[in-house]
């Protein structure tokens, strides 16, 4: 006679350790974006055992202090099975040394194949498993589901591409549907639905860059707001404000160059992020 299996105790919401992790660390997230110019400047060869050596300096050096770690995976993926491996080894030595990992994927298919993304980056049993993916909503916010799906089952996140930081992003994300509502507008309200009801914040985010300007966009989705485009594109923590407005506390602000440009050494990734920090909580609150 077998005996019922007793009910898994269900995870803690991202929204929720994400909203923690920046109560005691700060908001900022680091990306980690070994592009073969930052690999040359750290004194690294552009292949495998270059990538390994940035990309452990960078979480060794951060993984215990910042919120949210960002690998960007297409450099990972540059150098292929290897790289991956890499990558996979990263999100996990990062996620046991306490940053949360949004691994930075921008996946976005029908919704048989987003099953197959969701199994990837959001089943705990995969290599790598993460708290949170991008993820791209332009086949339509529908065929995300089974990325929701899986991210609510795993207590982990999804950050959806809304307004993006670069400027080529207007022509699709500022388009007007049927409905007479801009593209961005829809994919918010859709973000804002998945996240009713969630305390102390919904595990949805919407991507908006730090780079836009003042926007005519109601940004209460009550999920975190991914900022990239600090630093190397241009913007600063005093943009935030403006870009965000009343949202402004659930921003997530993201650098990549603009900190890793620091290294080789620790002390001075360290120190960049640190002095980040400040700066975002003195702006962000
Ligand atoms: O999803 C992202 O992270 C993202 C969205 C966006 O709108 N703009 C954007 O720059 N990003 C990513 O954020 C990082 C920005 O890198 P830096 O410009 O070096 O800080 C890159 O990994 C981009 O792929």
């Amino acid at each position: 006679m077998s005996t019922p299996a007793s009910p898994q105790p269900s995870p803690e919401p991202f929204g929720a350790r994400l909203r923690r992790a920046m109560d005691i660390r700060g908001p900022l997230c680091v990306g980690i974006d070994p592009h073969a110019a930052l690999l040359a400047a750290w004194g690294l060869d552009d292949d495998v055992a270059g990538l390994e050596r940035f990309t452990r300096t960078v979480v060794d050096a951060l993984a215990d202090r910042v919120a949210v770690l960002k690998p960007q995976s297409a450099f990972f993926e540059r150098f292929g099975s290897r790289g991956v491996a890499v990558l996979e080894r990263a999100i996990a030595d990062a996620r046991s040394a306490g940053a949360l990992v949004l691994a930075d994927v921008k996946r976005g298919d029908i919704g048989s194949t987003m099953a197959a993304y969701a199994a990837a980056y959001l089943d705990p049993g995969s290599p790598l498993f993460s708290d949170a993916v991008t993820v791209s909503p332009y086949l339509g916010f529908g065929s995300l589901r089974p990325a929701l799906d899986a991210a609510r089952a795993a207590g982990s996140g999804v950050f959806v591409l809304a307004l993006t930081s670069n400027p080529e992003g207007a022509e699709v994300q500022r388009a007007r549907t049927a409905g007479g509502a801009s593209v961005a507008r829809t994919v918010l309200d859709h973000i804002a639905r998945e996240n009713a009801g969630a305390e102390p914040l919904g595990s949805v985010g919407a991507v908006v860059g730090a780079t836009l300007g003042r926007l005519d966009v109601d940004l209460a989705v009550n999920g975190p707001l991914l900022a990239p485009g600090l630093g190397a594109q241009g913007a600063g923590a005093e943009d935030l404000p403006v870009v965000f407005g009343d949202a402004v506390r659930n921003v997530v602000p993201s650098i990549s160059r603009g900190i890793l440009g620091r290294g080789p050494s620790p002390e001075a990734l360290r120190e960049s992020a640190a002095r980040e920090t400040e700066r975002l909580v003195k702006v962000l609150g």
